[in-house]
């Protein structure tokens, strides 16, 4: 790859065969990453973890442990701000957590009412209810809350991480519906594998006070960075990609990604060391629920509309606050091609079979990674033009390297 494409203003990019047959390590997941990085901090030996995310969230998660500053600022990693926010509030770390622009609108007050409950004296420097905030000092005085958990699962995890540092462990109950349950289980999951247990009855979760026991751990491949090599598959007229690093018994709900394009062009086949993603049938009519798995959303969006399927995507709520209202960026992005996505502001896409066009211009990024990977495949039918490369450093820093080794070409 020539080296300046990450810092293009735009690349340009088309695929001059559309036959695909290549292997493809994926970045691991950044998910698993900053969850371990922050088991690995309360812990009182260090632990041996493999294969770490080079994710800038996972970079920026490292980098902010190892500092002494009182500021830290978390760029535009969402989990680095609210596993932070919870991991200083319970070590008694004064800290000032800030980020970027876009940081500082995405809410942060049902997990800072949280902390303040259970005596964290927390302050909003700026908006009410938003980053830059100072964390100063904790007192415990209870050990139960009651959270709503549809806004974000990450205010959760956050939580249950730092639950057994707590004098007397912490009791979360649940209140309405629950939006990305997996990232909660795969929490529990991962604490469980540094030793400590947790009770699940119902609505709550409750963590006694517990040591971390130090352990190793090797960080799974990324199953939401697989899903725009399953969009390639299904777009190219020949294709026969291995992803190695993934595992079919996953901690990651984006793993759903193998029985979404089941119905989109795709079929999985795993092995001991990753999965085959082959060519198969598309579906006419496509309906599915997001709640669960929202980093997907985009994707199938974006693939969707261009194989002319008619689509209901449901469950979107939390795309509106994630790196930009991605809703309106995919509505937006999309009309370039010609295509009408409808009802965006119930928190569903609806697309009706149109003819994909030639985009009638660059597409925007809205510094939003996966604005830039979703919309790559369309490479395969058209040149495209994408801007701010740069973005997918987020989370696939080496994304547009690994489009140049399946045959596409990248300019700068
Ligand atoms: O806990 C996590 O690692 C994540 C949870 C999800 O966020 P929400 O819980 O805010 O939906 C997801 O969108 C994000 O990319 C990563
Ligand atoms: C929403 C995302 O990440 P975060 O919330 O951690 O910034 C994402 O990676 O799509």
């Amino acid at each position: 790859m020539s080296n300046n494409i990450l810092s293009a203003e735009a690349v340009r990019i088309f695929h001059p065969s559309k036959q695909i047959h290549t292997s493809i390590l994926l970045p691991s997941s950044k998910s698993e990453s900053n969850r371990v990085l922050i088991i690995n901090a309360l812990c009182k030996q260090p632990c041996q973890l493999n294969n770490l995310s080079e994710a800038r969230d996972t970079q920026t998660m490292l980098r902010l442990l190892a500092s002494d500053d009182l500021m830290l600022d978390v760029i535009d990693a969402g989990t680095t701000m609210r596993f932070l926010t919870a991991y200083c509030t319970v070590i008694n770390r004064e800290t000032i957590l800030t980020g970027s622009q876009r940081m500082c609108e995405r809410p942060i007050q049902v997990l800072v009412e949280a902390l303040r409950e259970l005596g964290a004296d927390i302050e909003y420097m700026k908006n009410e209810g938003y980053p830059p905030i100072h964390i100063k000092k904790f007192r415990p005085v209870k050990n139960e809350l009651y959270m709503r958990g549809d806004i974000s699962s990450q205010y959760i995890s956050a939580l249950l991480m730092a639950a057994p540092a707590l004098p007397n462990g912490l009791k979360i109950n649940l209140v309405g519906k629950v939006a990305s349950l997996p990232y909660i289980q795969m929490t529990l999951q991962l604490m469980q594998n540094f030793g400590v247990q947790h009770e699940w009855n119902g609505n709550s979760i409750y963590v006694a006070p517990q040591q971390y026991h130090a352990s190793s751990y090797s960080v799974e491949s990324d199953w939401s960075a697989s899903s725009y090599w399953y969009s390639i598959v299904s777009l190219a007229h020949e294709a026969e990609v291995k992803l190695l690093g993934l595992k079919k018994d996953s901690l990651q709900g984006d793993a759903e990604i193998v029985k979404i394009m089941e119905h989109l062009g795709v079929s999985s086949v795993f092995e001991e060391d990753g999965v085959w993603l082959r060519k198969t049938k598309t579906v006419k009519d496509f309906e599915w629920d997001f709640t669960h798995c929202p980093d997907l959303a985009q994707t199938i969006a974006v693939l969707g509309a261009a194989k002319g399927v008619n689509m209901k995507l449901t469950g979107l709520e939390s795309l509106k606050i994630k790196e930009t209202d991605r809703l309106i960026a995919v509505r937006d992005e999309l009309a370039k091609f010609g295509i009408e996505a409808k009802d965006v502001n119930d928190a569903e896409l609806h697309i009706s079979p149109q003819a994909m066009q030639a985009p009638s211009a660059m597409i925007r990024t809205y510094k939003d990674h996966r604005m830039a990977m979703a919309f790559a495949p369309l490479a395969l039918l058209f040149e495209i033009s994408i801007e701010k490369p740069e973005v997918v450093e987020k989370s696939y820093p080496r994304f547009w390297e690994d489009l140049e080794k399946a045959g596409f070409e990248v300019f700068a």
